[in-house]
């Protein structure tokens, strides 16, 4: 389908930007939900396995993500968990790894039969790209508006491709608004579904408003996959039904629905570097865990404010081994056995980071700045955690605006770095 023919049935609705999050659901209720996720529990990969670099402690009870299929193995066997009654359950690991692996051939599939997405031809139907560029500016707008810095970043990018990202920014934020925003007590499961049900008209180049018009023409454009933006649908669903994460399998798979979705979403827009060497697999996989490091740096940072809302999103049995309960986060009190959790849960988010480093060098050069940025600044986040002696409960850890500036040449200077052959993801 044409990008620009998608345009005819687009509804150009007078939105404000005050108002960007409404959203006129279809009542669809012979809709029927696709599973969320693919996975069929098949072992990948036929290596010897070598252990990820960020495998945890058997405190911990998590191997997390590996650095290449390889390490990936070692994950898929220790993630199957076998339940009393005998039933083998497979991992959140591995169910998401198998999402990332199927992006991953979508993507070199894709890429292979439309060599050069940035050339993809307009088919320009008369009196339609102004509107679709009307679309996209207010997508900049939400952009700039919501996400300062971010949006410099993507300043950066081609045209193409900052578009892209403005239009998949502004529907994770509405999706987000769904059960965090001003109705979000209005928003029940069905709501969700036709949420859903939308999702999949978007793709099929039915937009019902300006916004959903950008994204339209952005999945026409890019292969871009409509799994993760379903998964992220889920996550909000998760979000309505569960306040609590047993452990942390729970919780990295809400990770991956909320956070690690954006990463899958980004990669076939920013684009691979030519010259890399490293398997599509990785650059996924390294995506994937910049979204969970945010969102577990966001969990770390909101703890507090969480709790207000009757909301505790850590691991209930670390915080068991730790001495703590739900009481004490409701306190929120600083103690010593609260430090060590912390100083614990942040080496966790910390470890995602720097598996995400490894994946920024191997995106196209004009999309690393903005990644490269977002890394640095959310990562410092953590920093300013410990500098407040780990009081999230009632101070909320923030970057100066003096450090985010540093941080902007800083992570120009680390985006002009090529790809280089000793990179961790390249194979040997
Ligand atoms: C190889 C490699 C490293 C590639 C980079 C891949 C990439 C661009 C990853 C982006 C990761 C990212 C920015 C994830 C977002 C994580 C996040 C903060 C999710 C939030 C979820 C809900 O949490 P919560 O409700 O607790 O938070 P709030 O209090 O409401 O803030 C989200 C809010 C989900 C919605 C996500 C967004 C609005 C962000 C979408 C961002 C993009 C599409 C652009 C990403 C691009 C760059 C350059 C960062
Ligand atoms: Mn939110």
């Amino acid at each position: 389908m044409s990008s620009s023919s998608m345009l005819w049935i687009v509804t150009p609705y007078n939105i404000e930007i005050s108002n960007f999050l409404s959203y006129g659901l279809p009542d669809n209720s012979s809709f029927l939900r696709a599973p969320s996720s693919s996975f069929d529990g098949r072992v990948k990969g036929k290596k010897k396995p070598r252990l990820s670099s960020l495998s945890f402690n058997s405190d911990m009870k998590y191997s997390c993500l590996g650095t290449s299929n390889n390490a990936r193995n070692i994950s898929v066997v220790s993630s199957l968990i076998a339940s009393p009654t005998g039933e083998i359950a497979v991992s959140s690991e591995q169910r998401v790894y198998d999402v990332v692996l199927k992006q991953a051939a979508l993507v070199k599939e894709q890429l292979r039969s439309n060599r050069d997405i940035d050339l993809k031809p307009d088919i320009i139907v008369p009196g339609t790209l102004s509107l679709l560029n009307e679309a996209y500016d207010r997508c900049r707008e939400v952009c700039a508006e919501y996400a300062k810095t971010f949006y410099l970043g993507t300043l950066l990018m081609t045209p193409e491709r900052r578009k892209a990202i403005w239009a998949i920014y502004v529907w994770c934020r509405r999706t987000d608004e769904l059960v965090d925003g001003p109705n979000a007590s209005h928003i029940t499961p069905r709501a969700l579904d036709r949420w859903e049900s939308r999702l999949e008209d978007v793709f099929e180049g039915r937009a019902y408003d300006m916004l959903d018009a950008a994204l339209s023409d952005t999945v026409a454009r890019f292969p871009v996959d409509i799994q993760p933006f379903r998964d992220m649908i889920e996550g909000m669903r998760m979000d309505l039904r569960k306040s609590r994460y047993k452990n942390f399998d729970e919780l990295y798979l809400y990770c991956y629905y909320v956070a690690g979705t954006v990463g899958l979403m980004s990669v076939p827009v920013m684009g691979i570097e030519p010259e890399s060497q490293a398997t599509t697999e990785s650059i996924y996989s390294a995506a994937l865990a910049l979204g969970i490091a945010n969102q577990l740096t966001n969990i770390l940072r909101d703890v507090g404010e969480d709790a207000r809302r009757g909301r505790v999103y850590l691991p209930q049995d670390e915080l068991a081994q730790a001495g703590l309960s739900d009481e004490d986060i409701f306190a929120g009190k600083v103690t010593d056995k609260w430090r060590s959790f912390m100083k614990k849960q942040i080496q966790r988010a910390r470890m995602f980071f720097d598996e995400a480093e490894k994946g920024v060098t191997q995106l196209s050069s004009a999309s690393r700045w903005p990644v490269w940025a977002s890394l640095l600044l959310y990562r410092q986040i953590l920093d300013e955690i410990e500098a407040n002696d780990y009081n999230n409960f009632t101070k909320r850890a923030y970057v100066s605006k003096v450090k985010k500036i540093v941080a902007l040449p800083v992570a120009y200077a680390r985006s002009i770095v090529g790809v280089s052959r000793s990179s961790p993801l390249v194979k040997t």
